[in-house]
């Protein structure tokens, strides 16, 4: 089974109308018709998703949020729903990041919560697990990132996943400089697609399962040769648009 190699950028709390506009500017040439083989997507804060949606509306790039509410519509002052990302052309949303988990107090239930909402709304979800590295090295990493996947699957089955993905991102790794090794990994992408499988084994074979934490163009294609490395979500090298399309490239030459 092959699955096509998906990198995302996650911007985070950064960028602005002007650094925006240049960052599209530089990498339009590339991402637009056939440069790129990789699906690419970019997920910005939601003040900004018209712009990117407009800047990308010739490319194949997806547009992504990096939250929403875990509500429909009403009395939720300064939240943004699924459906209102949808209604603005936006094709996918991050859920569960960590910086949600641990500064912002979402639960796994929350994040489920949130998922079902983004699917129900047409919006692809790229759902995040990974450990602390307290749990790491207490040896509870693979019992973490299953207990964060299973509570999704639990609550809305396989196929939002298989439309949107699963990111594993252990949080040591996050900003840190300090990437997992390709082989640590792959240990914990298989046993996640194992997870994916306990649901629908066709289906989990079918999921892309993406890598974050410190990817850089230096050591992407180590972790893009896993077997169950299917791409990246990737945050401090996106905010360079050569940066970031540095790694798509090193997915396309797989
Ligand atoms: O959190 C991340 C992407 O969602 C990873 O961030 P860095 O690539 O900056 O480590």
């Amino acid at each position: 089974m092959t699955r096509k190699p998906f990198v995302v950028a996650n911007w985070k709390m950064n960028g602005s109308l002007k650094a925006n506009a240049d960052w599209i500017e530089t990498a339009l040439p590339q991402m637009s018709g056939t440069r790129l083989h990789c699906d690419v997507a970019v997920c910005a804060p939601s003040v900004y998703l018209s712009q990117l949606v407009k800047g990308f509306e010739h490319s194949a790039t997806l547009v992504g949020a990096q939250n929403c509410a875990q509500y429909t519509q009403g009395a939720y002052t300064g939240e943004v729903s699924a459906g209102m990302l949808a209604d603005i052309g936006c094709d996918l949303v991050i859920l569960g990041h960590s910086e949600r988990r641990t500064l912002f107090g979402e639960t796994d239930e929350t994040v489920a919560e949130k998922v079902k909402l983004a699917f129900d709304n047409g919006v692809m979800p790229i759902v995040c697990v990974g450990e602390t590295l307290q749990e790491r090295e207490a040896g509870q990493t693979i019992e973490v990132v299953s207990r964060q996947l299973r509570a999704v699957l639990n609550k809305v089955g396989i196929m939002p996943l298989v439309a949107g993905a699963v990111a594993y991102e252990p949080v040591w790794a996050i900003g840190t400089g300090k990437s997992a090794s390709a082989e640590d990994a792959q240990a914990v992408h298989q046993a996640l697609r194992a997870v994916l499988a306990e649901v629908d084994e066709e289906a989990s074979k079918r999921t892309r399962i993406l890598y974050g934490g410190s990817v850089k163009a230096k050591n992407a294609p180590e972790l893009f040769a896993q077997p169950d490395i299917d791409g990246a979500l990737v945050g401090g090298a996106s905010l360079k648009a050569e940066d970031f399309l540095a790694i798509c490239h090193c997915a396309d030459n797989l």
